[in-house]
């Protein structure tokens, strides 16, 4: 079953979790309030007789009636952004306020970074970074449409990211993408034990570096689009062990279903507090899977 029946037994319902991942996503959507009003561009759509129905844990999200929303002339005025349900949880879950200084540490292609500078109503610096130069071409265009104008974009290989302090950090590492398969069902057949642990590492460092230049009081989100426990729970426990100071927050979505981390699975244990991580499931609210930590610095 691609790399799936490990999660038998762990994955609460297992067998609608199985139905659901071979099913296509759904068409979802984020209105972008730094260039529209919310009620003007619903009302837009309707005319357009383009079907749209809003979250009911995001006011910002909607799931859309159309199979080419790219085509969308809301699209390419910036006034929406294309982006998958489960994955607009992570800046929900970071909060980050207008004025604040914030680090997107692994930004591209900037679903999450535009999400913010939406919720930072565009005040205080946002700094987006990533390494990758092609992406990094898709992050300047998804953040100039969006009218994203205090993001700064930063090129470093995130664990070398220079000492800066910021009030919160975002760190959405790469990952192997086992929550994406409703989009790329390849995915599942690319998963090994082996992939997960050789990127354990990068997770690890990544997250390390986030938390080092995070201000003491200051929140770092942790998230991947994978069910993998050794790209999860493992590399938040191991960073909780090598770094003093850290706690790890409730994270908890209302009107979103998810279920606890996990605190031990197959004979590896990674602690009780795991289980105040969220695991976003397919078939909990039809969409992909994630997975989101939330620590902060004492
Ligand atoms: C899951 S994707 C990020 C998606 C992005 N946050 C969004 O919402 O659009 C992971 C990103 O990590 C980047 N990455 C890979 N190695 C990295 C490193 N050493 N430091 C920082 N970012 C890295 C990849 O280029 C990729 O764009």
């Amino acid at each position: 079953m691609d790399g799936l029946a490990r999660y038998a037994g762990v994955i609460p319902e297992f067998d609608r979790f199985v139905e659901a991942i071979y099913r296509p996503l759904p068409v979802t959507a984020r209105i972008n309030a730094l260039k529209t009003d919310r009620d003007r561009l619903l009302s837009r759509l309707k005319v357009a007789e383009v079907a749209c129905r809003p979250f009911a844990w995001y006011p910002w999200g909607m799931r859309m009636g159309t199979d080419k929303p790219g085509n969308l002339v809301e699209n390419l005025m910036g006034h929406i952004h294309i982006q998958e349900e489960i994955s607009m949880v992570c800046a929900v879950v970071l909060d980050p306020r207008p004025g604040e200084r914030v680090l997107d540490l692994c930004a591209a292609p900037g679903s999450k970074t535009t999400q913010i500078a939406m919720m930072m109503e565009n005040r205080g610096l946002l700094v987006a970074n990533d390494p990758a130069n092609g992406r990094v071409a898709s992050l300047r265009s998804n953040c100039e449409r969006a009218g994203a104008i205090n993001v700064a974009v930063t090129r470093y290989d995130g664990r070398r990211f220079p000492a800066q302090k910021f009030d919160r950090v975002l760190v959405d590492v790469p990952c192997t993408g086992q929550g994406m398969a409703r989009k790329d069902p390849a995915v599942l057949g690319r998963w090994s034990l082996k992939r997960s642990l050789g990127i354990q590492r990068l997770q690890v460092a990544l997250l390390k570096r986030g938390v080092e230049v995070v201000k003491p009081g200051g929140t770092v989100v942790y998230s991947t689009c994978t069910f993998a426990p050794e790209e999860n729970e493992a590399v938040v426990s191991r960073v909780l062990d090598q770094v003093r100071g850290l706690s790890l927050q409730e994270v908890c979505v209302p009107d979103l279903q998810g279920s606890p981390g996990l605190s031990e699975v197959g004979g590896s244990a990674f602690g009780e507090e795991m289980k105040r991580c969220a695991r976003y499931y397919p078939h909990q609210n039809d969409t992909g899977g994630f997975f989101v930590a939330k620590l902060v610095k004492e």
